[in-house]
């Protein structure tokens, strides 16, 4: 449904909204709580707050204003940030960030991921120890067993999203089930040369996502593995290629299983079979209908490609009040290859759910099931 309207942040008392005016400040005190940063960082901080709270959408100041100005900022600057698409004024915000904090220089803040701290103390977590202890228990199940086991972690894994976290407290509700379930669909697609990975958050959630890239690698399920990571730093949580180096060492660092997966991943990393990518487009405030010819060739590489998270889905089927009966295919089509999203509900866009699911989503729960965070889905397209 190209014509669906597109998400705004106007209405108080939204998803979108409870973004902009909570999620946004809360993220800018953590960051500026962690890290010593002197007087024209927290200036430069506070003036974001006011800005993204109360002011509108100013430009960068820097080069980068050229590009932006390609993504739509020439029509959404002046504007207040409530106004203009969710989807771009979130995206703008995380640049606007890293231009406080100094990330893209000259200056010594240059090249400092504002998020590491958060990143890493999930890294060094009880529940990452968990996680990969679980893995030697794992070892002793028959291989289907297994390689389903590590897609539901990858795909609950994305549960792990720091900003989800900022604004619900109660994110450790248990998880419920899979709202649409196409991983028959997945595995039938299964060996095949090329699988590419788009990942969404470092952490606890990449951590699976790299498992199950080794189980497809060392399985002979996938000759070659392409891993897409943010280009910079974004959405709190999202992965870059510091955080790839840094869950593969905490793999390594830990014991059986998980270190032998490790070593695995830095193998396959240093021969090629399972390389990194980073696309400029990857944090773009665009959905990928609108990507460009280069990146489009790079997942037309792959017989396969596994968008992770909720932002991904948002950016592949459009952020839209789609219907949520929308066949997942529909909203697909443009895509250069088969598609796969593996995401947990954490905004109001949803595709592709039977008229009895929505129904019995609805009664339960009203709007809530949208975005709580306890609900999944695999689809497949086109
Ligand atoms: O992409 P992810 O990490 O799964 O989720 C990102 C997210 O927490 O951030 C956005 C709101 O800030 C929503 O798309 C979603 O709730």
């Amino acid at each position: 449904m190209p014509d669906a309207p597109v998400i705004l942040a106007d209405e108080p008392g939204s998803f979108p909204h409870g973004v902009l005016s909570a999620r946004h400040p809360a993220l800018i005190r953590a960051v500026r709580d962690a890290f010593p940063y002197g007087p024209d960082r927290r200036h430069a901080l506070e003036a974001l707050l006011t800005s993204a709270t109360e002011g509108v959408i100013e430009p960068l100041g820097t080069e980068d204003d050229v590009r932006w100005a390609q993504w739509g900022a020439r029509e959404y600057l002046g504007r207040s940030w409530f106004e203009v698409p969710f989807l771009w004024s979130e995206s703008y915000f995380y640049r606007h960030l890293l231009q406080a904090v100094g990330y893209f220089g000259p200056g010594p803040w240059q090249g400092i991921d504002p998020f590491r701290p958060f990143k890493l103390a999930e890294l060094d977590s009880v529940e990452t120890d968990e996680e990969l202890a679980a893995l030697d228990r794992l070892a002793g199940e028959p291989a289907d067993a297994r390689a389903r086991a590590l897609l539901h972690g990858s795909l609950w894994g994305n549960r792990a999203d720091l900003g989800f976290r900022l604004s619900a407290p109660d994110a450790s509700t248990a998880a419920s089930g899979l709202v649409a379930d196409d991983s028959d669909v997945l595995w039938s697609l299964l060996p095949c040369d090329t699988v590419c990975l788009v990942a969404d958050n470092a952490g606890r959630e990449l951590i699976p996502d790299l498992l199950l890239l080794d189980h497809l690698l060392t399985r002979r399920r996938v000759r070659r593995a392409l891993l897409h990571v943010k280009a910079y730093p974004y959405y709190i949580s999202d992965a870059t290629t510091a955080d790839v180096v840094d869950a593969v060492r905490r793999l390594t660092a830990a014991q059986g299983e998980a270190a032998a997966a490790g070593e695995r991943l830095w193998t396959a990393l240093a021969e090629g079979r399972l390389e990194v990518r980073a696309h400029p487009f990857s944090c773009a405030p665009l959905p990928y209908a609108d990507m460009p010819d280069d990146l489009r060739a790079q997942f037309a590489e792959a017989d396969l490609t596994i968008l992770k998270g909720d932002l991904n889905y948002r950016r592949l089927v459009g952020d839209r009040l789609h219907p949520p009966t929308t066949p997942f295919a529909d909203t697909t089509a443009y895509f250069p290859g088969p598609v796969a999203a593996l995401r947990t509900l954490k905004s109001d866009v949803i595709v592709g759910l039977t008229a009895a699911t929505e129904e019995s989503l609805v009664a339960a729960e009203g709007r809530r099931w949208r975005t709580s965070g306890t609900h999944a889905l695999i689809q497949v397209g086109p």
